[in-house]
């Protein structure tokens, strides 16, 4: 099956959306696909989410669009009906695992612990979401992951910032890190979509950032 990691490879940042209108969800989806950040993650944590999903489906052809917060068998089949092309859970059980793998679309079940990495790795599954990245050991702790489990690769997610974005990337286990601070929560309350784009375009630049420091 398609990587999540193999989608959009040329994004270094998979913004988390939480969106609370449907309706912001188009212009807020082309604003990151402008700012260079195609590939985006809707949350299914608001009622909104599957509605914003299916939008963007439909309406932003240069998005793909997935669905975060995937936590139940239930979600998997709702997200998937809506168009999300990847799916992304903070966690697994064997249950959800069972049906993301039957979804037949990409996703990264969330990891935390060397023992979740090597049970994932056990069940052929080598892209995962590292969370709550900052919280759970950050660089160190994946920079020591990349030894003995060369084969698992991560998506680092919860608590990174712009300033924190350019060490994740720089590891050889980490193609793509998740964030939310491009999407401040004022600059969404006021439907500020350029200042969105500006954000986007910032963190879309970040891997270059990363590839000039050697
Ligand atoms: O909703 C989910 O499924 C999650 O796993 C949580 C998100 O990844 C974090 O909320 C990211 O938010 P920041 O910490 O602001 O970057």
């Amino acid at each position: 099956m398609t990587s999540v990691f193999d989608l959009a490879p040329q994004a270094p940042v998979v913004p988390v959306v939480v969106i609370e209108d449907a309706a912001d969800a188009v212009p807020l989806a082309r604003a990151l696909v402008a700012g260079g950040l195609p590939l985006i993650e809707i949350t299914l944590r608001t009622p909104a989410a599957l509605d914003a999903v299916r939008a963007v489906a439909a309406e932003v052809p240069e998005a793909v669009v997935g669905a975060g917060t995937v936590v139940t068998a239930e979600a998997v089949a709702a997200a998937a009906g809506a168009g999300a092309r990847f799916l992304v859970s903070p966690g697994w059980t064997e249950r959800l695992l069972g049906a993301l793998g039957d979804s037949g679309v990409p996703f990264l079940p969330g990891v935390s612990t060397a023992s979740e990495v090597v049970a994932l790795l056990e069940r052929g599954v080598e892209a995962m979401k590292f969370f709550p990245a900052e919280a759970a050991g950050g660089v160190p702790y994946l920079k020591s992951l990349a030894g003995p489990l060369p084969g698992a690769r991560f998506c680092p997610t919860g608590g990174i910032s712009a300033g924190s974005a350019p060490a994740y990337l720089s590891l050889p286990n980490v193609p793509c890190v998740g964030g939310t601070w491009m999407l401040p929560p004022d600059a969404l309350a006021a439907r500020d979509w350029p200042r969105v784009e500006a954000l986007a375009r910032e963190a879309s630049g970040l891997r270059g950032a990363v590839a000039t420091r050697g």
